[in-house]
């Protein structure tokens, strides 16, 4: 019997994927770019053990077992064996073996934070560790899985190039930059809804793909040259720049989202209420100090720099009041002193009470890893 326990980070893309040019390798229409999040905030662990005795292969996610009659786990695990059987290092008999994967996200599956980009990073990380190839080129593989996957694969700063080729070999991801690189940069997911979302984002892309002429547009005329800009942003650690870009491509991504038909509706009144607040915070500063995204969902995701951290919560905590404001449980990850004084109230509107549910804390990180054996 073999077993190997793994963890990897979810990923928060700046500059969205939104569309496949072919559903089944999941290749992207364009390239995107994400920060990878610590994994002491929000991660994926997966456990899998391989048995000469093990009669089928099992999947336990979160505690509940789940059918591995699933094209793009099957998919993956075809995917690393193929590789694992070309290496001379890998014990080929172990390839036969069933496995039995236990994987568990220590927050909201399925809720557009990520999960599928954790769980499948993790997923062909702990198989290329099983098999003996974690050092091989992986995120192709992770792909396969789910497309944004193939980013947590790395630290830092990541960008996913389309690739050209039609078996998919060159769609692959690479980092731009380490989380060392800008210590500073901090991100604070704003959750106003954890339940299961109503449209997938794979069902949405491909009915964008379908019906929006924007999503035409935006390949052909926008993203290439703010992939460019955004890039240099980071090299320079060049805040207003990076935020611009960040907040223009959420809204354009969410406007090809409207103008689908029928339309995907991610963002709520509360989404909404979070990108006024914010801008009106840049606005009383004079600069951009805090750049919001939102993925397939109404989460709001904020990049800002540690400094800005304590008085951005305190107009958050003005603007939604919440009854938990004082528990550790509101404000997760790590830790904030808030401040007495700070920006001017007078220039905020107060939106109502506990419109979010709790607040995360947290900073760019490291990739995948595996945790049994050190
Ligand atoms: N730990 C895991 N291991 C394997 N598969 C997982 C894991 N976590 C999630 N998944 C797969 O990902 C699916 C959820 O993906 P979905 O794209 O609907 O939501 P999300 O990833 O939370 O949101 P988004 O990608 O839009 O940000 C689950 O139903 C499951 O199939
Ligand atoms: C809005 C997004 O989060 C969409 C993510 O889509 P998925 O990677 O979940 O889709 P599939 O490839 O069909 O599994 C933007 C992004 O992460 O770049």
């Amino acid at each position: 019997m073999l077993s190997v326990t793994c963890t990897a980070p979810v990923n928060i893309a700046v500059i969205k994927y939104w569309g496949k040019r072919n559903e089944e390798l999941i290749l992207p229409l364009n390239d995107s770019i994400s920060a990878t999040l610590s994994t002491e905030h929000l991660c994926t662990t997966t456990t899998i053990t391989a048995s000469p005795n093990f009669t089928e292969n099992k999947i336990t996610l979160n505690g509940v077992e789940e059918s591995f009659e699933n094209k793009r786990l099957l998919r993956c695990l075809s995917e690393v064996r193929r590789r694992a059987d070309e290496h001379d290092k890998c014990r080929k008999e172990i390839l036969k073996w069933n496995i039995h994967v236990v994987t568990e996200n220590n927050f909201p599956t399925a809720a557009g934070l990520a999960s599928s980009a954790s769980g499948y990073a993790c997923l062909v990380y702990a198989l290329a560790c099983l098999y003996g190839i974690e050092k091989e080129e992986l995120s192709a593989i992770a792909r396969q899985g789910s497309g944004s996957a193939c980013r947590s694969l790395y630290s830092g700063f990541v960008q996913w190039k389309k690739g050209c080729h039609d078996n998919g070999s060159d769609s692959i991801a690479i980092q731009i930059v380490p989380e060392t690189h800008w210590p500073e940069m901090r991100i604070l997911i704003l959750v106003v809804n954890d339940a299961k979302k109503k449209t997938s984002s794979t069902h949405g892309m491909s009915t964008s793909v379908k019906t929006s002429e924007l999503l035409k547009y935006r390949v052909s005329s926008c993203v290439d040259k703010n992939i460019e800009a955004l890039t240099k942003a980071l090299h320079d650690k060049d805040f207003e720049l990076f935020g611009k870009i960040t907040m223009q491509d959420s809204n354009q991504f969410h406007a090809v989202c409207l103008d689908t038909y029928p339309p995907c509706v991610y963002m709520n009144d509360i989404s909404h209420s979070i990108v006024n607040v914010i801008h009106q915070y840049n606005k009383v500063h004079g600069e951009i100090k805090v750049a919001y995204t939102f993925d397939a969902g109404p989460n709001a995701c904020l990049y800002l720099l540690e400094k800005d951290v304590p008085d951005v919560l305190r107009i958050i905590n003005y603007a939604f009041p919440n009854d938990n404001v004082k528990s550790v449980e509101y404000i997760k990850g790590i830790p904030v002193d808030l401040p007495e004084s700070g920006t001017d109230f007078d220039q905020f509107e107060t939106y109502g009470s506990n419109l979010l549910k709790y607040l995360i804390h947290t900073k760019v990180g490291e990739g995948p890893k595996r945790i049994d054996e050190q």
